[in-house]
């Protein structure tokens, strides 16, 4: 890879330093020593909480084009090896805000110099992870004062190579909710198990019963999915556990699905709590809006990349990935795109490593659009 690249080399620099939703310090102090490096004549910068706007003036401008960055990490160890991995122990920046970031400074170090007539603004949100910095940024004075007329955002793809994009009109992206459940029955000795109840053993039925809601709640057409990614409980191994918790999240297709399913997840834990004698509570956390590309400018976009760039242009499939760029998408048209990076191992895996060759390719597609758009 070119490290030569002055953005593959700001990557390299913000893998190091992944911070979560809403602790971006390190990230945007980063991003303004950056930002205030650049000639200024054209930017002007305003901060939102830990996230950054950055407003270029057109030359003659009739509207206002946005370009939106998630900038977080996530809370895993990173298994990579890489020279530039991650010096916090327990975040990594595996799914690709790296990536969203520096392809972001490209097009401002290009747009500063070389103006376009319509105005630009780059967005760097924070906490796209958990618990969701879009939309509480998009009802912020600032946005509202500078809410672009479109908007556009990728996210990186590890399944798709280099040079290829992949997108849809319409449904991109499903609906998510986090979820939370806390059980607690009464604990005691590991060989007195009749005069307990053991929340382990509640929390692994539990597990179990809301598999049930996807194979026999939702329609088969209409795809859900119920994750239970962390379970916690006990103390140690001979007593019997007082407190289990799930930690997990649901993506349904559609906004009714996900009623449908949080009623049915309401139900069974309202049954365990009368079958095992416990209390149970739960709490939904943050919620995504689904991620729905406006028609005419993704129809739009997906012929210029065809006719105007050596960019793969690929229509795919709804993904059950959320992302809180919805809400953005739900007041301001414009769309997403999964853009191609190469890598063996996914998203939100401790040893993603995309290629960072699609930095410049990914400069270069956006970069004329945006020429052609404003
Ligand atoms: C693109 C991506 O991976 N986004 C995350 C968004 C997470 C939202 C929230 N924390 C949840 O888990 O529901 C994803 O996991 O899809």
């Amino acid at each position: 890879m070119d490290t030569n690249n002055p953005f593959v080399a700001l990557r390299r620099e913000l893998h190091k330093i992944p911070e979560l939703g809403f602790r971006e310090f390190k990230t945007q102090q980063f991003l303004l020593d950056y930002l205030y490096s650049l000639p200024q004549d054209s930017m002007e910068i305003k901060t939102w909480k830990t996230g950054i706007l950055v407003k270029i003036s057109g030359r003659n401008p009739s509207k206002m084009i946005g370009y939106r960055a998630d900038i977080d990490g996530l809370p895993i160890i990173e298994e990579t090896g890489l020279p530039f991995k991650s010096v916090h122990s327990e975040q990594m920046h595996a799914c690709g805000h790296d990536f969203h970031m520096s392809i972001a400074l490209g097009l401002i170090a290009k747009f500063i110099e070389e103006r376009i007539n319509d105005d630009l603004l780059f967005i760097f949100q924070p906490a796209e992870e958990g618990p969701g910095g879009a939309e509480p940024m998009l009802k912020s004075e600032i946005m509202k004062e500078w809410k672009p007329d479109m908007i556009l955002a990728l996210h990186i793809a590890p399944e798709y190579p280099v040079g290829t994009i992949a997108l849809r009109e319409g449904l991109l992206f499903a609906n998510t909710s986090e979820l939370f459940i806390d059980l607690k029955g009464k604990g005691g000795h590991a060989a007195y198990p009749h005069n307990t109840n053991d929340m382990v053993v509640v929390a692994c039925t539990l597990v179990s019963q809301l598999q049930s809601i996807i194979s026999r709640n939702i329609d088969p057409l209409d795809s859900a999915v119920v994750t239970i990614g962390k379970i916690t409980g006990g103390t140690v191994q001979n007593i019997i556990a007082e407190k289990a918790r799930l930690e997990g999240t649901i993506r349904t297709l559609s906004p009714e699905s996900m009623k449908k399913v949080k009623s049915r997840i309401q139900a069974l834990v309202k049954g365990i709590e009368v079958g095992y004698e416990c209390e149970a509570s739960i709490d939904y956390g943050s919620m995504y809006h689904q991620v729905y590309n406006e028609t005419a400018l993704t129809k739009e976009f997906m012929e210029f990349a065809r006719s105007n760039t050596d960019i793969n242009v690929v229509e795919c499939r709804e993904a059950m990935t959320g992302e809180d760029f919805g809400y953005m998408l739900e007041e301001i048209p414009g769309f997403m795109f999964w853009l191609g990076v190469d890598s063996e191992y996914g998203l939100h895996h401790a040893r993603l490593n995309p290629n960072e060759a699609a930095i410049e390719k990914a400069i270069e597609l956006i970069a004329a659009y945006l020429r052609y758009k404003g």
